[in-house]
């Protein structure tokens, strides 16, 4: 699948890592898992029973010292036999499920908080297609293991084990022809072991393709139509699709292969039993009996060794899933534990170089200190880095060299231990509402809080409406629920913000795209919000600029001045000239300031 200008994508774990997220997955649930081997072990020693009663029957009715009374008995065991294994194995299921969807919630939330770890750099550069598949569709292959491939395949390899051995306690001649089919089984099966990982892997990051340039086509539908790029992006999808096609043919020829050989090799001990059986039993060295019995224990070998060939082919589909789930966290690092708890409120930035392209630096050598409490700007020319330094400053990603920290402790290290949203949030422009209850949407910010807190955090961004909401805190809001309008939405974020109570918030001023009124509203809510916290604000208005205690003046990726609005403007230097152009040229600093 190699191909020339092939993009970056999400890295894949090895082996021994799957393997190892496979055994820590149980070993979190081994109370569990034992319950269900042990419950499966049973249900299949229940199952052997009832052949070998049946056999006895046989014989006695063969020998002719059966009675009415002992057929009826030896019946009875068949039957509570048939009874105790469907018992048994329907609470080793009932366990093995509920251990699967245990083991299941444990992976979602993993990859939930690995992808969101994840710096935004590498999320832009592998694309979301990656991710999202990864995140659904490998999910959902493991999920399907989790619920059953286990306690399937102990009860499978049980009953394999146990009909072996009872065959050979049967009779040792028929017990060596039950394992005719065992050489062909494990031939095809290191064959097909051979190549089933890498055309798996092959098969999910082709389909991480085709869900990667669907997504980008929907999301730049407008981009493609303005560009007449339709063609071309049909043309791009369909050679995705290819590929996903071709990949799906390899992973299906290898089934193809597996299947029937391995089906023939079960049929195999049936028909050799018979043959082998019936010839002795002519020629008097075994019973009839004998013969049923090992038949039918043949015939129910087909079953389990089916049920574990069918899984040995899911175990490969979700190890290479699992590869790829894991691959997430290799991006995104462990989860840092133990971090120290920051010093004071005091952000530092020192030698920081970041950038977005190998090579292109767009911050350059950036130190910044932002005292607690004060107010800054950031501003410059388009292009100049300021929501960078934004991103960096908020934990969203880390500098390539030199530190971020707040109070002494690497933001992004905050950040990606969740540790961060209670010192310094990031509000932007977008304002999300999650699908869900009102009290779910305020809650995220402030698990602990209680519906007062909610409330009061609500009133302080002036979010009256609520009090007119037919379910109050428990109504339904986002996609489907209460349609909540811009500002409204505007005031849930901010309400979350107040709720997350962090001492320094970072403004992304981006140009609004609300009416006035509402921008009125929206900017006395961010007000409250911004009362008695450290502000740092990337202007777009130098209104924002003139009010804060300090100006950074952000140029091609580095700080060009440093002080207040008046210092600045004294010193006639580029913001100097920045506040002219907003006044009109030639306007002096005073009438700026009254501007
Ligand atoms: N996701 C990205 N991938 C590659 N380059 C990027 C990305 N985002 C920004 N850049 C580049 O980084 C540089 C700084 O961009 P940034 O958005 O930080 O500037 P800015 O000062 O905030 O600009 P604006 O005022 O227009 O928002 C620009 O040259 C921009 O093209």
């Amino acid at each position: 699948m190699s191909r020339p200008n092939e993009p970056w994508r999400l890295p894949v774990a090895d082996r021994a890592t799957v393997r190892r997220a496979g055994v820590e997955l149980v070993k979190a649930d081994w109370r569990s898992m034992t319950l269900v081997v042990l419950l499966a072990g049973l249900a299949a020693a229940a199952g052997l029973a009832g052949p070998w009663l049946l056999g006895r029957i046989v014989t006695r009715v063969e020998s002719g010292d059966a009675t009415m009374s002992s057929v009826d008995r030896l019946a009875l065991g068949v039957l509570v036999c048939a009874v105790a294994q469907l018992v048994l194995t329907r609470f080793a299921l009932n366990h093995s499920h509920r251990f699967g969807e245990r083991a299941l919630a444990r992976l979602r939330e993993e990859v939930v908080d690995r992808a969101l770890a994840l710096p935004a750099r590498v999320v832009e550069q592998a694309g979301t297609g990656d991710l999202t598949t990864r995140s659904s569709m490998d999910v959902g292959t493991v999920a399907t293991t989790l619920r059953s491939a286990i306690p399937e395949v102990f009860v499978a390899g049980m009953q394999l084990l146990f009909i072996f051995a009872a065959t050979f306690l049967l009779h040792p001649l028929l017990g060596l022809w039950a394992l005719v089919g065992m050489p062909f089984v494990l031939l095809v099966t290191r064959w097909y072991l051979a190549r089933a990982r890498a055309a798996y892997l092959v098969e999910g990051e082709a389909a991480s393709e085709v869900a990667e340039i669907v997504a980008a086509t929907a999301e730049g539908a407008r981009t493609v139509e303005v560009f007449g790029l339709r063609r071309r992006r049909v043309r791009d999808a369909d050679a995705a699709i290819g590929r996903a096609y071709g990949a799906a043919r390899r992973t299906l020829f290898l089934r193809t292969v597996l299947f029937p050989v391995t089906e023939f090799a079960h049929s195999l001990p049936v028909a050799v039993t018979l043959f082998v059986g019936g010839h002795a039993y002519l020629d008097g060295s075994i019973s009839l009996g004998v013969v049923v019995a090992g038949s039918l224990y043949m015939w129910q070998l087909v079953e389990p060794l089916d049920r574990v060939l069918m899984w040995v082919e899911q175990l490969q589909r979700s190890g290479a899933a699992m590869a790829r789930i894991k691959g997430i966290g290799m991006v995104a690092g462990e989860p840092r534990s133990g971090l120290p708890e920051p010093a004071d409120d005091r952000i530092e930035m020192r030698g920081v170089r970041y950038a977005y392209v190998d090579g292109h630096d767009v911050l350059k050598d950036v130190d910044l200190t932002v005292r607690p409490g004060e107010r800054l700007a950031l501003v410059g020319p388009s292009g100049a880095g300021k929501t960078t330094l934004g991103k960096l400053l908020s934990g969203a990603d880390a500098p390539r060299t030199g530190s971020v920290e707040v109070g002494g402790v690497p933001v992004a290290d905050l950040a990606a231990a969740d540790e961060l949203g209670n010192r310094v949030v990031l509000v932007t422009q977008e304002h999300h509402v999650f699908i869900g209850s009102l009290r779910d949407n305020l809650t995220m910010a402030a698990p602990d809080a209680d519906d007062q807190r909610l409330l009061d955090a609500l009133a302080v961004v002036g979010a009256d409406w609520v009090k007119d909401l037919p379910d109050g805190l428990d109504t339904q809001v986002g996609s489907g629920g209460t349609e909540l309008d811009p500002a409204q939405a505007q005031q849930l974020s901010l309400a979350r913000v107040e709720l997350a109570d962090p001492h320094t918030l970072i403004l992304d001023e981006a140009t609004s795209l609300l009416d006035p009124t509402t921008a009125r509203h929206a900017e006395r809510a961010m007000a409250a919000v911004r009362a008695d916290r450290t502000v740092i604000a990337i202007a777009h208005r130098l209104q924002t600029a003139h009010d804060a205690d300090r100006v950074a003046v952000v140029e091609d990726g580095r700080i060009a001045e440093l002080g207040s609005h008046d210092e600045l403007v004294a010193a006639d230097g580029p913001y100097a000239a920045l506040w002219r152009s907003w006044h009109g040229r030639g306007a002096s600093a005073d009438e700026g300031r009254a501007g």
